[in-house]
């Protein structure tokens, strides 16, 4: 776990020793190792280092759960700042967390130039508890400390040197420039290199400082707790001696250690990485299935879709050939391609990638590509017309990818000679910014085509998840219950305020209504025409509001026939001081309307609650997850939470929503789908789903567990 040597004679040499990351277990065996270089009388100086290339990942984060004994991190901490001699931290690759906390603790950190470090507890719920949230403060003054802190976010070497977080910055080896720096202090006095002896900082007005922090930490929190632990221990740090803030760092990190929201981050840390292990029902799998390698690609159809998909493979260092067939379009899309990139390579400090795109007017162009992505408009018949072109056009064994975010993928690869080479990428808009990429395969998709899409969207630093071929796929299909609870709600007597501040308490970014307005509400409505579901507004009563068997509201339609169809014509659910406007201000004519409409169908408004809003809109969604599940289109719940959490906006704190759904009990999830089933028997998404109650009635299992008994529960089928 640590491994001892002497080297140059007089340096003692910790290795630590973990795969994959070197995080730090309770076991370690660090301090005996310290012991053993600290007692050596031929050691006048102790380096420590991670094996292959990695300083140390932090806290073994799998630990957490368990029955934590041994040493405490920063006992361990504590006794290699106090040491005789000096010691130095040799930091490659990744110094995180509790790895961060250790190398505060050692008299000396010398870090490779392409090393990263930082303190991410926060994005985990915790807060650096090994004495990071005080010696990081003292080290590098109160300001920088609380952004670090509070963000979780990474620094590479040289802003780290900047900051004063490490002392040398080495692009040779690291582990060879310690042990010379190691000799050069061998004998100096450490008292000045003791962090925790150092008061932080001066710092003028403190408590505006920690006022306006605060403020901005509870505004981007959104409900979670952990970033506000970390604002309130640093303030320890600054104004109590480290004795004092070190049992206010304790007191807090026991409240956050064990909460729910710490739980469900931890989870959702896990499922990202648990997601890339995908598999499909045909038994196809990531570890068998090779990917093809992908250095050209082309995108079809430049709209908003295809331009953000362009951006993002020319900046994965991908060559691009972008093709739209009308002049005018082509030039347009260039334009903004190329700022889209400028304004990128500004923000990252590297040169635009201007030169990997080639533009064409001629599908003929993508003739020795290995990946198409075709982004054309939303029509089946035209998408067909593509993807015949790119049969006939593209060479053997090319990857033909729909981004569809509607239609059938199975039906597109059937238009293909060889539908194997068929698969969706569905993006989410804008494609160069959102971090999701839904992967779906059809039963015909080979394995190596998932395999080849998946690699593809990791190296865009996208969550990928892989999903079957359904109508929405996963997350779409979930977002349609959610959506319907929200307008029946409004049909019963709630507004759009109550519904969105309801939902924003609970920490989506924005309430339903308000992200309605921003994507436009004609998107549902071509939709919901084109499923026949639109009639004209002139009925009234309970069977207007019955379509094709359940319960219709037709409320998003009769706003879309007013012309208001969200932020773009300046109204919809809110309105808005100009058409594009981002300010979303409370309607008096739509309340009015919805007044009118209620006596035009006899609805009697009541008092509606925020618990109902949550319990209606959350469970319709969550019960989908479930019967997603049971249909097999998403093979755990790892992957419809990662959907949720980085493409929908559900808070990251609360797990994704089928993590939500076993936090709050399953027991309790379908006794209120019972309940409100039985109020609204014409609504078939509050009809608990099979899988749902067969996991009940198997005794709500925890859900790591969900897979094996989904597996168990079909069997028994
Ligand atoms: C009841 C009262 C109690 C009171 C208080 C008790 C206190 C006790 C605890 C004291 C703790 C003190 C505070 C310290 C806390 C921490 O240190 S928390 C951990 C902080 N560190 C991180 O958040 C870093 C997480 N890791 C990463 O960001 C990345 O993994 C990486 C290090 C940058 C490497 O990235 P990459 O190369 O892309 O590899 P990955 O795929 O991400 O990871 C590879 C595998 O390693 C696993 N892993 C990574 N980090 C950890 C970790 N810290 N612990 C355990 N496992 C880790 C990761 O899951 C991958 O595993 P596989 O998926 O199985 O391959």
């Amino acid at each position: 776990m640590a491994e001892y040597n002497r080297v140059s004679e007089c340096v003692g040499l910790i290795t630590l020793r973990n795969p994959p990351v070197n995080a730090l277990s309770v076991s370690q065996g660090i301090v005996h190792t310290m012991q053993r270089a600290l007692s050596d009388p031929n050691v006048k100086s102790v380096v420590i280092c991670g094996q292959n290339g990695i300083f140390c990942g932090g806290a073994d984060i799998k630990e957490f759960g368990s029955n934590m004994t041994g040493p405490t991190l920063i006992q361990m901490i504590h006794a290699i700042e106090s040491a005789n001699k000096p010691v130095v931290a040799a930091i490659e690759g990744s110094a995180l967390g509790g790895g961060l906390e250790l190398a505060l603790g050692c008299h000396y950190r010398i870090a490779h130039s392409k090393s990263r470090l930082g303190l991410p507890e926060v994005s985990l719920g915790l807060l650096p508890a090994a004495g990071g949230s005080q010696r990081l403060p003292r080290l590098i003054g109160v300001p920088a400390a609380l952004n670090l802190i509070t963000t979780g976010r990474h620094v590479t070497a040289a802003e780290a040197l900047q900051l004063g977080i490490v002392d040398q910055v080495t692009d040779h080896n690291t582990v060879d420039a310690a042990v010379k720096f190691a000799l050069s202090v061998a004998g100096r006095s450490l008292d000045p290199r003791r962090i925790s002896t150092h008061p932080c900082p001066q710092q003028p007005d403190l408590d505006a400082l920690f006022e306006e922090v605060m403020q901005k930490v509870r505004q981007s929190a959104r409900g979670a707790i952990a970033p506000i632990a970390c604002v309130q221990a640093v303030r320890a740090a600054a104004t109590l001696p480290y004795a004092q803030g070190i049992e206010r760092e304790r007191e807090l990190m026991a409240t956050l250690f064990t909460s729910g929201q710490a739980r469900a981050l931890q989870y959702c840390f896990f499922a990202e990485r648990a997601v890339g292990r995908w598999r499909m029902p045909s038994g196809a799998r990531w570890d068998t299935s090779k990917p093809r390698p992908v250095q050209k690609a082309a995108v079809i159809g430049l709209g908003t879709m295809g331009r953000g998909i362009t951006v993002a493979l020319a900046q994965t260092g991908l060559s691009v050939i972008a093709v739209e067939t009308q002049e005018k379009q082509l030039m347009e899309a260039k334009q903004a391609i190329s700022g889209m990139l400028e304004r990128g390579a500004k923000r990252r400090g590297v040169a635009p990638a201007l030169d990997r795109v080639i533009y064409s007017q001629n599908i003929q162009a993508v003739a020795d590509v290995d990946l198409v992505i075709e982004a054309v408009f939303e029509d089946i018949a035209l998408k067909t017309k593509v993807f015949q072109q790119l049969s006939a056009a593209c060479k053997p064994g090319t990857l033909l990818c729909t981004n569809t975010s509607a239609l059938d993928v199975d039906q597109l690869a059937s238009e293909t000679p060889n539908p194997e080479l068929v698969v969706g990428m569905h993006f989410f808009a804008p494609a160069h910014v959102m971090k999701l990429l839904e992967v779906v395969y059809g039963p015909r998709s080979s394995p190596q085509a998932v395999a080849t899409a998946m690699q593809l969207g990791k190296k865009m630093g996208k969550a990928s998840v892989a999903v079957g071929n359904c109508r929405g796929f996963v997350g779409n299909r979930m977002l349609k219950p959610y959506i319907e609870e929200a307008f029946f709600l409004l049909e019963e007597g709630a507004t759009p305020e109550l519904v969105d501040q309801a939902l924003e308490e609970f920490g989506f970014p924005m309430g339903v209504f308000r992200m309605s307005d921003l994507s436009g509400l004609d998107v549902g409505w071509r939709v919901r025409k084109g499923d026949g579901l639109v009639e004209p507004g002139t009925a009234s009563g309970r069977s207007a509001r019955i379509r094709q068997g359940r319960r219709y509201s037709p409320l998003g339609d009769l706003l879309c026939e007013e012309g208001r169809f969200g932020q773009k014509t300046g109204r919809g659910w809110y309105q808005y001081d100009k058409p594009g406007s981002r300010v979303a201000r409370s309607d008096p004519w739509l309340h009015s309307f919805l007044g009118a409409y209620r006596a035009q169908h006899g609805l009697v408004a009541r008092r509606i609650d925020h618990q109902e809003v949550l319990e209606r809109c959350l469970y319709a969604l969550i019960n989908e997850g479930f019967h997603i599940l049971d249909d097999g289109i998403a093979a755990g719940p790892e992957d419809i939470d990662v959907i949720y959490v980085s493409g929908y906006g559900w808070p990251r704190h609360c797990g994704g929503p089928m993590f939500y759904a076993n936090m709050v009990g399953l027991a309790k999830v379908l006794e209120r789908l019972e309940h409100y089933q039985q109020l609204h028997p014409e609504v078939p998404h509050l009809q608990p789903s099979s899988l749902l109650r067969r996991l009940v009635a198997s005794g709500s299992p925890p859900i790591h567990k969900w897979e094996e008994a989904i597996k168990k529960l079909h069997s028994q089928l």
